[in-house]
């Protein structure tokens, strides 16, 4: 691993069947129990990332909240810097750390979201280029980050080989559709041969929690 690239770990609540979403988009999969599990990986990181899809359907805020703790950074892969000003992530950045990384073709308008106080990172000629992003963001010390989704987002990381540690909760869920959002996206490996170790498995109530390292 190279010195200054950040520990990454993927984090994600699955259906039985292997979906992070229903075909419409609804991705509230988790007991209350394995938020507060989620809730303490969160504030055990330095940095939180997502994707843009993510950020548009879940409007999510990205914080600690169902235990006490820091929150982490929140960063926001969004190529073209074209995301709603109504977005919550957007409208706290004031009080909580938030980086938008857009691409070098990004329009210049993306600076209207720095008076909301979102750092902005451009990174990558058409699409962010991941590998070196994660180079930026341990110059800026962070040395934790959390990778939680989409589908998409988690596939470019899978492709770079840029994952070390899986925490995957199977959820008691079947939610079928081919259009429905899977763990990883894109367009996936052509042999069985990116394998992980299984390191630990926790039993919720009705869940299993898998942890697995590279
Ligand atoms: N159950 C769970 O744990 C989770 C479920 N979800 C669900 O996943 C769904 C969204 O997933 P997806 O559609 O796969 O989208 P996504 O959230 O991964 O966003 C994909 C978009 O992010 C941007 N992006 C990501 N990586 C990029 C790169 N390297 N270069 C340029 N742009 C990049 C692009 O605009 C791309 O289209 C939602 O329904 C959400 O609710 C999301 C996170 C966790
Ligand atoms: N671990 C996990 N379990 C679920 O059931 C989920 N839906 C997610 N989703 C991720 O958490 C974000 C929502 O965060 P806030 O509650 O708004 O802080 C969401 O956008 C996904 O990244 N994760």
């Amino acid at each position: 691993m190279e010195k200054s690239r950040p520990y990454v770990i993927l984090s994600a609540a699955i259906s039985i069947d292997g979906k992070i979403a229903t075909r419409t988009g609804r991705s509230n999969l988790s007991s209350k129990k394995d938020l507060v599990r989620m809730h303490n990986l969160r504030k055990s990181v330095d940095a939180v990332l997502i994707g843009k899809n993510t950020v548009n359907i879940d409007n999510p805020l990205l914080t600690v909240r169902y235990v006490k703790g820091k929150n982490p950074i929140r960063v926001i892969l969004n190529s073209k810097g074209n995301l709603s000003p109504k977005l919550k992530v957007i409208n706290t950045a004031k009080k909580i750390h938030t980086i938008l990384v857009v691409s070098e073709n990004a329009p210049k308008n993306v600076e209207r979201f720095v008076v909301k106080g979102v750092e902005i990172i451009r990174c990558g000629k058409k699409k962010i280029n991941i590998k070196k992003l994660l180079k930026i963001l341990g110059e800026k010390g962070i040395k934790r980050i959390v990778v939680e989704g989409g589908g998409t987002t988690n596939w470019y990381f899978f492709k770079e080989k840029l994952v070390d540690e899986i925490i995957i909760t199977v959820t008691p869920y079947v939610l079928g559709g081919s259009t429905a959002i899977s763990l990883v996206e894109g367009i996936g490996f052509g042999n069985v041969s990116n394998s992980f170790k299984l390191k630990k498995i926790e039993k919720l109530q009705n869940e299993i929690v898998l942890h697995y390292v590279s």
